[in-house]
């Protein structure tokens, strides 16, 4: 794999200035609602883990619009969920989502929800839909995800092709789609249609498990619903936004792994601590650093 040299390695120093910690003036609502529609008939589980993840990353409120079975489950996970529509401040779509086979209702709805005009992350089975997007837009591919979305009649673009350059790639998608993209694999790359580019290094190899994504996803939905004021007026925040959340994800699973396999909930589990760490003043008055 070839490794460009123009990429930022994005660090707790960059990453900690976009975690908001709330104010005692802030409400639930001042802090922020994220909008879930994830999971699925075949995929409740993902729904589950992105909701853990966004609500264990901080925000006001996370409001899910899914199917029964997954309403049901992320309830019975977090009864912190509010389950009926309302205003969201930005949206998570996809996630546990297969293109093939979503039905119409659920297909206007992500449509709908791409087309508010908010901060969005579109991760896995809303890829396909993601010409409808209107706000500040982040796509979350794996190499494979990533081939489908540049892949044209007659120009077939491989997830092998993509793996001997992921960074060259992200960009050239980025550039391409008009949205930033996050390119997951062992290394992390995140790039911005601008021509941002950082990357993430240094995630434990057993993050490599089913699910991982969709916590990844969670944790970028939380800090967009958080940031959406300054989505708005800071053309760069959505790509440090991103970067930090593969970051937080990356420290998480360092941190709940100390070596050993890990579970993707576990991951969402050791987000709080990773982001106290990361928020922590060292003695001295410098912030204290931690290390995947
Ligand atoms: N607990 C859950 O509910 C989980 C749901 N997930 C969801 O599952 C959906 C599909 O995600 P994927 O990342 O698997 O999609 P991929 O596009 O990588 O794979 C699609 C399908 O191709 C097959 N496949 C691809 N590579 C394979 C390999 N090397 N060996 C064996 N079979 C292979 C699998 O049947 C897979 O279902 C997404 O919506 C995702 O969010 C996953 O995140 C896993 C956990
Ligand atoms: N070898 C690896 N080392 C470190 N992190 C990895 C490795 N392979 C995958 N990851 C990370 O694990 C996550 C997997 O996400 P994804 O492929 O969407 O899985 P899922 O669909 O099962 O949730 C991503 O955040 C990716 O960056």
């Amino acid at each position: 794999m070839s490794e460009p040299r123009d990429w930022l390695e994005w660090d707790e120093r960059h990453a900690r200035a976009w975690i908001d910690v709330p104010q005692p003036v802030d409400d639930k609502y001042s802090r922020g609602v994220l909008g879930v529609r994830t999971g699925s008939r075949q995929y409740p589980g993902a729904a589950v883990l992105g909701v853990e993840a966004a609500a264990r990353t901080g925000v006001g409120m996370v409001r899910y619009l899914g199917p029964r079975r997954a309403s049901n489950l992320v309830l019975q996970r977090r009864p912190e969920v509010v389950t009926v529509p309302g205003r969201v401040e930005a949206w998570l779509l996809g996630s546990g989502m297969d293109a093939a086979a979503r039905d119409d209702g659920t297909a206007t709805a992500l449509v709908e929800a791409l087309a508010a005009g908010l901060p969005t992350v579109c991760d896995a089975g809303v890829l396909d839909l993601i010409a409808h997007a209107t706000g500040p837009t982040v796509v979350t591919p794996h190499f494979r995800e990533l081939a489908g979305l540049l892949s044209r009649p007659g120009k077939p673009v491989t997830a092998a092709q993509i793996a001997v350059s992921p960074g060259e790639w992200a960009g050239r998608a980025a550039t391409e789609l008009g949205v930033t993209v996050l390119l997951k694999g062992a290394t992390t790359f995140v790039a911005s249609p601008g021509g941002v580019r950082l990357r993430v290094t240094g995630a434990p190899a057993w993050l490599a498990t089913a699910g991982s994504g969709d916590v990844l996803a969670g944790i970028l939905g939380a800090l967009l619903a958080t940031h959406s004021a300054t989505i708005d007026t800071d053309a760069d925040a959505l790509v440090a936004l991103a970067a930090t959340a593969a970051l937080v994800h990356a420290l998480a699973a360092g941190r709940a792994s100390n070596g050993g396999p890990i579970t993707a909930l576990d991951v969402a589990g050791a987000v709080p601590a990773t982001i106290a760490a990361l928020l922590a003043p060292a003695p001295g008055g410098r912030r204290a650093a931690t290390t995947v």
